[in-house]
């Protein structure tokens, strides 16, 4: 769900059903793949051109903006103008002082790992129905002819309560949800004062955002990707590239693991992670709200031969039931809007019945 796209309950009936259906082939488990010692990788992981990691296309020398929530809480030096222009211009942005204590996000990191290390066997009590979008599997499988991601993943939706899958939610470690809820509640109140200050930036009351998201009924949903080393990491994907469904997006990541890529032009940036900060990426949602002046940016993540990664990931998207299209104050005079009315339950949808393509899901919603 590279984004808040989490199903209602009825939805993921609905999936069930379809992935009953579908034919997505073997999808092997890397980490077992990974402990099996193989030293090549099966063909559904290698890549082609473009689609490969590494070469010329990676520009080490750029990096994604760094914003002080502390200052901007202060109101000191021009913290919102840098926030503008890390929307304007990147689209990502790491911040730090964000006001959720280190100890918080090493227990979810811990938890995270916890579960992933434990017996496959033990994981699959939870499982990813085929073409579905919570527990632990391989998300965004739609066809056996499909590339693969060399990721496993744990999903689960958090909130509104009706997305919530209880029985997909690991009691080992015991820890876990609990870690989950404390870890969710602080991250909820970081998208909100988050949405408040993108507002600020756009010349916007504060509480727009939140106004229209629908309270408590906004969706937040959790993903924990768990990279291990791979055997040919310049052949293969850890995750695809894909913009995010969601309005915003949170990503927790290792310190001192690099592996999350942000596109530039025709270029991938590396996120060198900053010990304790939080990645923050604007989704599909903000683009289609601020008519593209904010715009959803692709990323994937690539793997290595030494060392396993794991991010933590939160989406925070508008209720499903919210009507969906460019913000009236930001459809000046004279400019075209760029995208049409939808149901965002209707979006989150398509979103999560496609495979990760870059942008292309946004096509949904795009007026040409
Ligand atoms: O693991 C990462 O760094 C990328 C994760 C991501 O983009 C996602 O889960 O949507
Ligand atoms: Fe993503």
């Amino acid at each position: 769900m590279a984004s808040a796209a989490v199903c209602s309950t009825k939805q993921e009936e609905l999936k069930k059903q379809q992935g009953s259906e579908l034919k997505i082939g073997e999808v092997h488990d890397v980490q077992e793949l990974q402990r099996a010692c193989v030293d090549n990788v099966p063909e559904r992981y290698v890549r082609e051109g473009d689609d490969r990691p590494g070469g010329a296309n990676v520009c080490e020398q750029a990096h994604i903006p760094v914003i002080d929530l502390g200052e901007l809480r202060r109101g000191g030096g021009d913290e919102l103008g840098r926030l503008r222009l890390a929307c304007e211009d990147w689209g990502f942005f790491q911040v730090v002082n964000h006001g959720i204590e280190g100890e918080l996000l090493d227990e979810m990191e811990k938890v995270a790992r916890e579960f992933f290390a434990l017996p496959l066997e033990e994981k699959q009590r939870y499982p990813m129905a085929p073409g579905g979008i919570q527990g632990y599997g391989h998300a965004f499988v739609f066809s056996d002819d499909q590339k693969l991601d060399w990721c496993n993943m744990l999903a689960l939706g958090v909130s509104p309560p009706s997305i919530r899958q209880p029985a997909l939610w690991p009691t080992t470690p015991a820890a876990f949800t609990d870690t989950l809820v404390r870890y969710s509640a602080k991250v909820r109140e970081l998208c909100v004062v988050l949405l408040a200050r993108v507002a600020e930036t756009l010349g916007l009351p504060s509480g727009t955002f939140e106004g229209m998201f629908g309270g408590e009924a906004a969706v937040q949903a959790v993903r924990m990707n768990f990279y291990p080393p791979c055997p040919r990491p310049e052949l293969v994907l850890g995750l695809s590239a894909h913009s995010d469904g969601s309005a915003v997006t949170v990503l927790q990541q290792d310190a001192g693991r690099v592996g999350l890529q942000v596109r530039r032009g025709d270029a991938w940036v590396p996120v060198h992670p900053v010990p304790h900060a939080l990645v923050i990426n604007l989704g599909d949602s903000l683009e289609v709200l601020t008519n593209g002046r904010y715009k959803s940016v692709e990323h994937r993540a690539v793997t290595n031969g030494e060392q396993d990664r794991l991010s933590v990931v939160t989406f925070y998207a508008p209720a499903y039931d919210v009507e969906m299209g460019p913000l009236p104050e930001l459809v000046a005079d004279g400019e075209p809007c760029r995208y049409r009315r939808f149901n965002h339950g209707e979006y989150s949808r398509h979103y999560v019945t496609s495979k990760l393509e870059g942008k292309k899901t946004l096509d949904f919603a795009k007026i040409n």
